[in-house]
């Protein structure tokens, strides 16, 4: 099946002092997912959000049979093993660790899938695509595959940077040689930056400021959903030849 696009826009841009009803605001205009970043001051030089924020939110957004509604909780902790049951029981829906945090990735993601959540592995800007393969290549057992591989376009820890265009090569060589993949891109996209995203195969799109701080954030959303759409031909030809 062809990877559908979805758009994750990021909390982290919303305004935290009425933060459920921009989450209702945001999915109101056309967001597939929200994208929750949790950053614990130790694996990023920043604090954001923990289970606690995630539960008031939780009740505000509904989950839908065609997969809108999703809590997607980018963990950018030091130790992600720690939280998994924290935020299962608060209401997120999929969890995506760094490669980078952990020393045992397989296993994070079987304790994820057992906590009942989806697994996402995320990789920053410096870290090969290819650490992934042995992970992504051993179809043997789904309690150990991820359901999602996020390639971070910024260096996690802040929203509002500017996207790094070198990243492009490893989600190409992601998409080609994992067609069905769900691939998330994560920092500084929006309209001048998800063409030459999604041609390089990103399907998931996590936009902040480009979505947050728009007057219009349903056009935003349109744009970026139909770009990824229009590459989804292309990208099954490309892995053909
Ligand atoms: O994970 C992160 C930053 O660490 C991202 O989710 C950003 O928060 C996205 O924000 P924009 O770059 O779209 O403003």
């Amino acid at each position: 099946m062809s990877p559908k696009p979805i758009i994750a826009p990021s909390i982290l841009a919303s305004d935290f002092g009425k933060l459920a009803s921009e989450c209702q605001r945001i999915i109101g205009h056309g967001a597939d997912w929200l994208h929750i970043d949790i950053m614990d001051g130790h694996f990023v030089p920043n604090i954001t959000i923990g289970a606690p924020v995630v539960t008031c939110i939780r009740p505000a957004i509904e989950k839908t049979a065609d997969g809108k509604g999703i809590f997607d909780c980018h963990m950018m902790v030091a130790k992600p093993e720690q939280w998994i049951s924290d935020f299962a029981k608060a209401g997120g829906d999929l969890y995506c660790f760094h490669y980078e945090a952990t020393e045992n990735p397989r296993e994070c993601i079987k304790l994820v899938h057992d906590s009942g959540m989806k697994a996402g592995i995320a990789i920053k800007p410096d870290t090969p695509a290819d650490v992934l393969y042995s992970i992504l290549d051993d179809t043997s057992d789904p309690d150990y595959y991820p359901d999602m591989v996020l390639v971070m376009t910024v260096e996690p820890g802040f929203g509002g940077q500017k996207f790094q265009q070198r990243c492009m090569p490893k989600v190409t060589a992601l998409r080609d040689r994992y067609p069905e993949m769900d691939i998330e891109v994560d920092g500084g996209l929006g309209p001048s930056t998800i063409d030459v995203a999604a041609e390089a195969g990103a399907n998931v799109i996590v936009a902040g400021t480009a979505v947050f701080g728009a007057p219009d954030p349903k056009h935003v959303i349109s744009i970026l959903k139909e770009t990824v759409q229009k590459n989804v031909e292309l990208w099954k030809t490309r892995s053909k030849v």
